[in-house]
């Protein structure tokens, strides 16, 4: 059985809740706050940037000159592409790109691009690719879903949001990446396949996290 198809199966529970979440649910009936949007893209503009650092070192670790190329088109891709999205976003609210660079990362943003660097620097490419692909597929995956919602991709705030995840060219991204994992995971010890299931679970998770982060606009105990 294909690692994609394995991990679906078997995690769909914990790939559901993401779906399921409050901001995901109010930003498809396009009644969730300004505010929670707004905290949400400043933390993920942070997130972005070292998203963007674990493409390079996919081309880093990748083995041959197709793969690389491919991390080095994500790499534009995320910076040029996703993160002007969120500057856009960033303008509608008033804020700089100097205040979003700048601003604080929340414990959960730093968590969760801490655990992805971490997992991308120690280990093969395939522990890389295992931590990336929650964002990719999940995201592509919501997008698709809240894109189905009458209305939703029209939204005049979250439209934008919906049609960029929801859109072909983020999802041939998403399944390259389904497929480069498919690859790197076949014929691997049950040891290392284990450990590759835990890595998606650990994202997948932290994907969660993120929303809820967003939704209550969790920052450290002393500035909430
Ligand atoms: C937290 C998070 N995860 C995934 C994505 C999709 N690249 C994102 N923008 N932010």
């Amino acid at each position: 059985m294909k690692f994609t198809d394995h991990v679906y199966e078997k995690y769909k529970t914990d790939w559901r809740q993401n779906h399921q979440h409050p901001f995901i649910i109010e930003m498809g009936q396009g009644t969730l706050g300004v505010e929670k949007f707004r905290f949400y893209m400043v933390q993920d503009y942070l997130y972005l940037i070292d998203y963007a650092k674990l493409f390079a070192l996919g081309a880093v670790k990748a083995q041959d000159l197709k793969t690389m190329g491919k991390f080095a088109a994500l790499l534009d891709a995320t910076m040029n592409e996703e993160m002007a999205l969120h500057r856009k976003y960033a303008e509608q609210f008033g804020i700089s790109e100097t205040e979003l660079e700048q601003a604080e990362p929340s414990p959960i943003t730093l968590a969760y691009t801490h655990y992805m660097l971490h997992a991308a620097q120690n280990g093969p490419l395939s522990h890389l690719v295992a931590a990336l692909l929650p964002c990719m597929w999940s995201y592509w995956d919501i997008g698709k879903e809240l894109n189905l919602i009458p209305g939703a991709a029209d939204h005049e705030l979250y439209g934008e949001w919906i049609r960029m995840y929801s859109s072909e060219e983020f999802g041939a991204l998403a399944r390259w990446c389904m497929e480069l994992m498919d690859e790197l995971a076949e014929g691997v010890s049950e040891q290392e396949w284990a450990r590759l299931e835990d890595i998606f679970l650990n994202t997948t998770r932290f994907e969660y996290m993120f929303w809820d982060m967003a939704y209550h606009q969790s920052m450290w105990p002393s500035n909430n």
